[in-house]
């Protein structure tokens, strides 16, 4: 598994190595002894998910609060996205930078965010499907998120405003800086 640190601390991109041959392709989508090896963090993850998205839908960005934060793995399984880290730890040196990286069924490549971090994803083929790994449970009562056109991180999403689709909660969510003041 190939493993690069991001320019945020405990941010982690994973490449699983990848077996192919004439069935097909085989890889160990999570491993806990290479995932610690790599990363040095103990994560207990206990919680699955997966969603399912047309073009165009952006999830996001989202993070649960106080001992309900969650770190996620999260990957690309059908289709391609553009997938968003924010740290929001206010006491660590990137506070407010965030990460960009194309997940897609093609690169195969895992995002590792811990807790602290924002997570939103836009979907850049015609449908993907998308699967994390959390290590906290949901809980609604805690959940947070910053609106994804925030003027401060000012993040390029790669498509039109117009061809964007939202939850109605995500798209009421508070900026950045309201959020934080
Ligand atoms: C996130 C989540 C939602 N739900 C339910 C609540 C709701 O009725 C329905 C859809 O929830 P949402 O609209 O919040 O789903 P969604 O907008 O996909 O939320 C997710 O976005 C990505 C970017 C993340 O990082 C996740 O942590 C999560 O916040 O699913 C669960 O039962 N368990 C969960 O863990």
């Amino acid at each position: 598994m190939g493993i690069t640190e991001t320019k945020l601390k405990d941010c982690f991109i994973l490449e699983p190595r990848v077996f192919q041959d004439s069935r097909g392709y085989f890889f160990e989508s999570y491993n806990q002894k290479h995932f610690f090896d790599a990363t040095g963090q103990h994560v207990n993850f206990i919680q699955d998910n997966e969603t399912f998205s047309t073009k165009g839908v952006l999830r996001g960005l989202h993070f649960q609060t106080g001992k309900f934060a969650q770190a996620k793995l999260v990957r690309v399984i059908k289709g391609r996205v553009l997938d968003i880290a924010v740290d929001v730890r206010q006491d660590s040196p990137t506070f407010g930078e965030f990460q960009a990286l194309e997940l897609s069924e093609d690169n195969k490549k895992q995002f590792f965010l811990p807790r602290g971090f924002a997570h939103g994803f836009v979907v850049l083929s015609d449908t993907a499907i998308f699967a994390y790994k959390c290590d906290n449970y949901y809980n609604r009562e805690s959940e947070a998120g910053i609106i994804y056109n925030d003027p401060t991180l000012n993040i390029d999403w790669q498509l039109p405003d117009d061809k964007l689709l939202l939850s109605d909660k995500d798209k009421v969510l508070p900026t950045f800086e309201t959020f934080f003041k």
